[in-house]
Formats: C-alpha cells, sequence, structure tokens
C-alpha cells in the first residue's frame, strides 16, 4: 500500500530522515516510533507531500506520489494530527462533511455520511451534528477530526500524533476506537507516536526512527524480545522493557490448569500478564484465577511464575 524506497529529506545541514526503506501493507497498522525529532513526521508527510524527499521515492499503491496533483492526493488520504485543526466556525457536521463536499456529493448523501461517521467514532449525532468546536471537549473534538479524515471513504489514514494532547483514560478509549474502527473498516493506517505503550497497543508493525534511520520494524513481540542493545533498548526504556514484554503474552500461557480455584480475583480469559500483574497489585493477591475459554481449561496464575525470568 505505501512504499518507501531511500527516502531521505534534507533541511541544508542537517538530514530529518535518512535513507528509510519501510513498506506498509494493505490493511495493517503501522506505527513510526522513535524520540522527539527523529524524523517521524518528517516521514509521514512525504505520504501526502506535505513534504517533498531530497531523495528516493514514496509509491502508494505503486504509483510514485511525486506524479500526482497534490490536492488530489490528499483527498484520497485521510489525515488527523494532534491540534486537530477543526473549522472553530463550522459547525460539527460541515466540519465532517468538507471533502464530500468537495467531491460534489449531494446533500442527502453527506447528510447520512455525517451521521454513520458520528456514530462510528462513538459520538450521538443528534446531539453533536450541530455543535461548534469550542463546544467539544478535547477528546470529543479528536473524534470528530477522524470522522472527518475518513469521510470520502479513504484507504489510507495518516494519524500524527493524534491523541498526544489528550488524558490517559481519553486517550485509552480513543485507541481502542480506533482498533474497533480498524477492524470495521480495514483502512490502512500510519500513525506516529512517541509513546511506547501507545505503539504496543496499535501496531501490527512497529518502524523505529532514530536521528532520522529506521533501526528497527517489525511486531512489537519480535522488537521486544529482540531489544536487547541500541537505540531500541534506549526508545523503550531498559527498566520498562519486561513490564513491556508483559503486555504482550497471554496470562492464561502460565496459568496451571491443575490447581483452578474460584475464590481469587478473577482475570478475563483473554487478558495479558501486564494486566495480571497490575491486578494482582490491586488485589494485593498473589494468585488470580482465569476462566475456562476454547481449549483452555482455566486456571491458577502464581506470581512465582510471573516473576521467574523467561
Ligand atoms: N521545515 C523544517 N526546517 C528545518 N528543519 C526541520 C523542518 N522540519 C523538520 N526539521 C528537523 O528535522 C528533524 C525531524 O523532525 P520531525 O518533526 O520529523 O521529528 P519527529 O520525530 O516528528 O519529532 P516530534 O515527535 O517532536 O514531532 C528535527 O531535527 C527537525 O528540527
Amino acid at each position: 500500500m505505501i512504499r518507501f524506497e531511500g527516502v531521505s529529506r534534507r533541511y541544508g545541514e542537517q538530514v530529518a530522515v535518512d535513507r528509510v526503506t519501510l513498506e506498509v501493507p494493505r490493511g495493517s497498522i503501522c506505527v513510526l516510533l522513535g524520540e522527539s525529532g527523529s524524523g517521524k513526521s518528517t516521514l509521514m508527510r512525504m505520504v501526502n507531500r506535505l513534504v517533498e524527499p531530497s531523495a528516493g521515492r514514496v509509491l502508494v499503491d505503486g504509483r510514485d506520489v511525486a506524479g500526482a496533483e497534490p490536492e488530489a492526493l490528499r483527498r484520497g488520504i485521510g489525515y488527523v494530527i494532534q491540534s486537530v485543526g477543526l473549522f472553530p466556525h463550522w459547525r460539527v457536521g460541515d466540519n465532517i462533511a468538507t471533502v464530500p463536499r468537495l467531491l460534489g456529493w449531494d446533500a442527502a448523501r453527506v447528510a447520512r455520511r455525517v451521521d454513520v461517521l458520528l456514530d462510528l467514532v462513538g459520538l450521538d449525532a443528534a446531539l453533536f451534528r450541530d455543535r461548534f468546536p469550542h463546544e467539544l471537549s478535547g477528546g470529543q473534538a479528536q473524534r470528530v477530526g477522524l470522522a472527518r479524515a475518513l469521510a470520502a471513504d479513504p484507504p489510507l489514514l495518516l494519524m500524527d500524533e493524534p491523541f498526544s494532547a489528550l488524558d490517559p483514560g481519553t486517550r485509552r478509549g480513543l485507541q481502542s476506537a480506533l482498533r474497533e474502527i480498524h477492524a470495521e473498516t480495514g483502512k490502512t493506517i500510519l500513525f506516529v507516536t512517541h509513546d511506547v505503550e501507545e505503539a504496543l497497543t496499535l501496531a501490527d508493525t512497529l518502524a523505529v526512527l532514530d536521528q532520522g534511520r529506521l533501526v528497527a520494524q517489525g511486531s512489537s513481540a519480535s522488537l521486544l524480545q529482540e531489544a536487547e542493545k541500541g537505540p531500541v533498548r534506549r526508545i523503550f526504556g531498559k527498566e520498562s522493557l519486561a513490564f513491556h514484554r508483559l503486555a504482550t503474552l497471554p496470562a492464561s500461557s502460565l496459568a496451571r490448569p491443575e490447581d483452578a480455584r474460584q475464590d481469587l480475583p478473577m482475570l478475563p480469559a483473554d487478558a495479558s500478564l501486564k494486566q495480571a500483574l497490575m491486578l494482582m497489585l490491586a488485589e494485593g493477591s498473589a494468585c488470580l484465577a482465569i476462566p475456562a475459554e476454547g481449549a483452555f481449561p482455566g486456571g491458577t496464575l502464581h506470581w512465582a511464575d510471573l516473576v521467574a525470568p523467561r
């Protein structure tokens, strides 16, 4: 879907992006992760031609974006940014309708689409369609920003730190809304963040940037296993690495079916080991029950198994 081929971007002496080759498969969520100034936004903005590469090329669906007319290209790519960028004097419905109207959709189709999208992003259409942006919370505004990006049903979404200004609870809510929307719509999503937890929560594939270079790519689990040294270990935070790893492993993998008990705090069957650790701490319990599900007969998870080196 997206292919960066030996892409670089220089600003005078400064190399913002340095010979990056990366492929984002159709229908996947690829997260660009890196510290501030590592080149994430610059790389992403080459896809919709807000930035032109100094070398290399960017292909979308096999076509070099350099040959596309920028306005037409951008109409076909949803773009969500941290500051949302809603038009302040336009109602929510009009903000969402921007691109469909540019594409010449008739009024009835636009109105239907606005309501479908508000529903998709978890906002009650009757309550929100006629509000102005200043009447929204940060999280609601970001949901509207997402609806606007999805308005003309583009196959590709670019999301640049869209949730970074939100409080942790709102942020988690939007992350799970995005995963649900992704599962429902099958969009290809390129997502920029400097937040490791967010990256691990969202990514099908992670691409880690350091000083403009792509220093690692792969699934969350494979990167966490390999992150023993170098910039990836630094970016993930070496003390947090073990904790992040727990998030990628199912709690049932360490549960002992032979001593299943019902009198213990109960974890959901699909919980991760990180959730197990948090519940143990919250409940002050060194053992947890995990219910039976599918082929798993249910069992007890023990603190000693959780903290054993692996
Ligand atoms: N228009 C520009 N002119 C000069 N330098 C730039 C320009 N845009 C970006 N840079 C530089 O390129 C480097 C990469 O910037 P970029 O915004 O891509 O990083 P980032 O990883 O997205 O950072 P952040 O997480 O802070 O947004 C930085 O050192 C930045 O100062």
